[in-house]
């Protein structure tokens, strides 16, 4: 971690001043919660839409008239701008602000759907794809916004709660999708009206952003904290800023990447999966692979609560990678047959590494990287993850049209467990990195860990002994003012 910012005497003082207006800190009252409550149901429009075409894709693909690889189209033309798009968009959310940020990603959602949902009842495929094509330009980064608005709102002890309740209330817009929709087409005989009730919803999600920006500025107008664009140019972000991510963060982008080709791009062709293996219906299949986000979302708040008690995140991502490993391990050696029960206990598993993994992973980045460059850092993993769910599935359905044996499925479980393998090396050389840099991610307390950490550095030790003048080596000497140090360095994002 660079220790660059110039320490003088005269600032550090007035800097300690700045503990008076951290006593009107609103985030350290029950506000927090409601900005949680919003947080929460900003993403629920995104999660549920995302899904739209999978829970109607028979129908779809009828009234569009569209083959499968156009159907898939759907989802592809979401997840490839998303290679490059998050990583500006947390740029972008680090530059100009989170609170705009989130209401341009909104809009684009909103929009897409509402371009999807008319490009569906004018039944023309261009529109629909223009719709997932706009769609895509904000889902991802909306998503970047809202982990880098609640890092900025919760820290040490309740991080991985707060990340872990985004990922509870999102994911159950994943499984309303699930049922909702095809109850919809039934009651009604068209796809239209679940389009619009998902159109409805981002426009409720882009409500939940607009207060939740207004509450978020008047935190900063009481703590004083400067618009982004009035910063000096030395404490603005820098594109170059990425320059300063360290082995540890790049190893959980890799991770990353693997563990969510293991859970995601499994989900993709888990009903065909599960009706060619083991000969369930469709609507079997469909409830048998909503299991593992149902799960959850009701298991991610509880691993939140629960990291943020114990910490020990490298050995909970792990965890995690192992149980989403053993999962594919089990398919494996599993034969087909009919309509076996064992396979739905897979999906179990695969929930509680996934839930885990989404509660640990995500809010172990805010640990990894400088307080100001936390949204870049979340759009870069965000932009590594959508490059595994851009050609995951193009790998599986060449694994799969080339290989007989178990109709393709065989060698596809194999490069699951492949990637699989890749997860939990890359967990374990996190640890190691982890281990030999003061522990930060696997401490119960990383803010802590981490501000001794930063203090204990070689060159802000040797700084300390050569530019200081004798007073002001005095007055740090006593563990009263190192302790108000660190904490205003801290909270001056000078790390
Ligand atoms: C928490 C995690 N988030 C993601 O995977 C993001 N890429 C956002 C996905 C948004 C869906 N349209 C997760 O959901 O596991």
């Amino acid at each position: 971690m660079e220790t660059s910012s110039e320490f003088t005497p005269g600032n550090d003082f007035s800097v300690l001043d700045k503990e008076d207006s951290n006593k009107n800190d609103i985030s350290k009252t029950r506000v927090r919660y409601y900005m949680l409550f919003l947080a929460c149901f900003l993403c629920f429009g995104n999660y549920f839409i995302y899904d739209n075409p999978s829970a109607l894709q028979t129908q779809l693909e009828d009234d569009l008239d569209i083959s499968s690889f156009e159907f898939g189209m759907l989802y592809s033309i979401y997840s490839f701008p998303n290679v490059i798009l998050p990583f500006f968009g947390g740029y972008l959310v680090d530059m100009m602000g989170v609170r705009i940020g989130i209401f341009i990603f909104s809009l684009f959602v909103t929009a897409g759907q509402a371009i999807f949902a008319f490009g569906v009842s004018i039944k023309s495929y261009p529109v629909a794809l223009l719709g997932r094509g706009i769609f895509g330009c904000g889902g991802e980064s909306q998503n970047v916004a809202q982990s880098a608005i609640v890092s900025n709102w919760f820290s040490g002890k309740e991080l991985s709660m707060a990340l872990g309740m985004n990922v509870s209330i999102s994911r159950l817009g994943s499984v309303l999708n699930d049922v909702l929709e095809p109850a919809l087409f039934e009651a009604t005989g068209s796809v239209i009206l679940g389009l619009w009730v998902g159109f409805g919803l981002c426009v409720a999600s882009l409500v939940c952003g607009v207060f939740l920006g207004a509450i978020d500025k008047k935190r900063d107008r009481i703590l004083g904290i400067q618009d982004k664009k009035l910063l000096p140019d030395s404490e603005k972000v820098k594109l170059s800023d990425i320059k300063t991510f360290g082995f540890s963060l790049w190893m959980v982008c890799v991770n990353c990447f693997v563990v969510y080709i293991d859970v995601s791009c499994f989900n993709n062709i888990a009903s065909n999966y599960y009706q060619t293996r083991f000969d369930y219906s469709t609507q079997e299949s469909g409830l048998i692979i909503s299991i593992t986000y149902a799960v959850a979302a009701i298991l991610c708040p509880i691993f939140g609560k629960l990291v943020d008690k114990i910490g020990r995140r490298v050995i909970l991502i792990m965890f995690s990678a192992c149980c989403v490993t053993l999962v594919h391990v089990l398919f494996l050696v599993t034969p087909d047959s009919h309509k076996p029960v064992y396979p739905i206990f897979y999906m179990i598993l695969l929930g509680l590494g996934y839930s885990i993994y989404a509660s640990v992973m995500w809010a172990s980045i805010p640990y990894l990287v400088e307080p100001k460059t936390i949204g870049t850092a979340f759009g870069v993993a965000t932009s590594i993850q959508n490059l595994g769910l851009g050609v995951g599935p193009l790998i599986v359905g060449y694994i799969k049209g080339s290989t007989k044996k178990e109709d393709g499925y065989y060698w596809v479980t194999f490069f699951f467990v492949m990637m699989g393998l890749v997860g939990i090396g890359s967990a374990i050389s996190i640890y190691i990195n982890d281990m030999r840099t003061g522990g930060v991610l696997n401490s119960h307390d990383p803010r802590q860990a981490r501000e001794n950490c930063i203090l204990s550095t070689p060159q802000l030790k040797k700084k300390v002994d050569e530019d200081l003048p004798e007073n002001v080596k005095k007055w740090l000497s006593s563990p009263t003012s190192q302790k108000a140090l660190r904490q205003s360095l801290v909270k001056q994002q000078h790390f």
